[in-house]
């Protein structure tokens, strides 16, 4: 796991996604960097990288899941590359209802499967805590949380007092340690 971990520092840090400045997150905390896994996400050897890695730690953790949910905008090339990968169906949620057209916040089916929700990075984690909330209300189980890179800013913990799995391929502190190596 260790190379697969080194693998994709490897990519982040060849597809300019490590950037370092002042950066305002989605949560509206600021920081000093920003891990813009979207970018790398267009990388077609990086979704086959996380997509077998992902793959990988799901079988690992013995999360024998039925399909995939993410939400847009980059949990969705994430859902797609597993889905390829595994064989898997997948939905998506929209982050707010359309006003014409199909008007639904989900895209698929939930029907009582087994979930793994994929996110691209994960801070408080309350954006993939909603898809595992919209999952389960809709009568869907969540097995397990799988993430590109956890920032350790409280995530792990939300997901621990769930009691749902929460597994990032690569935290962090990894990516700047590695980084530097
Ligand atoms: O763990 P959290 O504190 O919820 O932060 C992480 C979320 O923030 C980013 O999305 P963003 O809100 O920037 O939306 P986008 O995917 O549409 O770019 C990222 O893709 C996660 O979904
Ligand atoms: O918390 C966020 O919004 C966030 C942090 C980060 O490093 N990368 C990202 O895409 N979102």
């Amino acid at each position: 796991m260790d190379e697969l971990k080194r693998e994709i520092v490897k990519k982040l840090i060849e597809n300019g996604s490590l950037k370092f400045g002042e950066f305002v997150l989605s949560s509206g905390k600021k920081s000093s960097y920003y891990v813009d896994v979207k970018k790398s996400l267009t990388d077609p050897d990086f979704l086959t990288l996380i997509s077998k890695t992902m793959l990988r730690l799901a079988e690992d953790c013995r999360l024998n899941f039925d399909k995939i949910a993410c939400i847009e905008l980059g949990g969705v090339p994430l859902a797609v590359a597993l889905s390829i990968t595994s064989n898997k169906p997948y939905i998506i949620f929209r982050k707010k209802k359309k006003e014409y057209g199909v008007t639904s916040d989900l895209i698929g089916e939930i029907n009582g499967e087994r979930f793994v929700v994929v996110e691209d990075v994960t801070t408080t984690g309350s954006s993939a805590l909603s898809v595992v909330e919209r999952v389960m209300e809709r009568g869907g189980k969540v097995l397990g949380v799988l993430v590109v890179v956890d920032r350790e800013e409280g995530a792990e913990d939300v997901f621990k007092e769930k009691g749902i799995g929460f597994i990032p391929c690569l935290k962090a502190s990894e990516l700047m340690k590695y980084s530097k190596a």
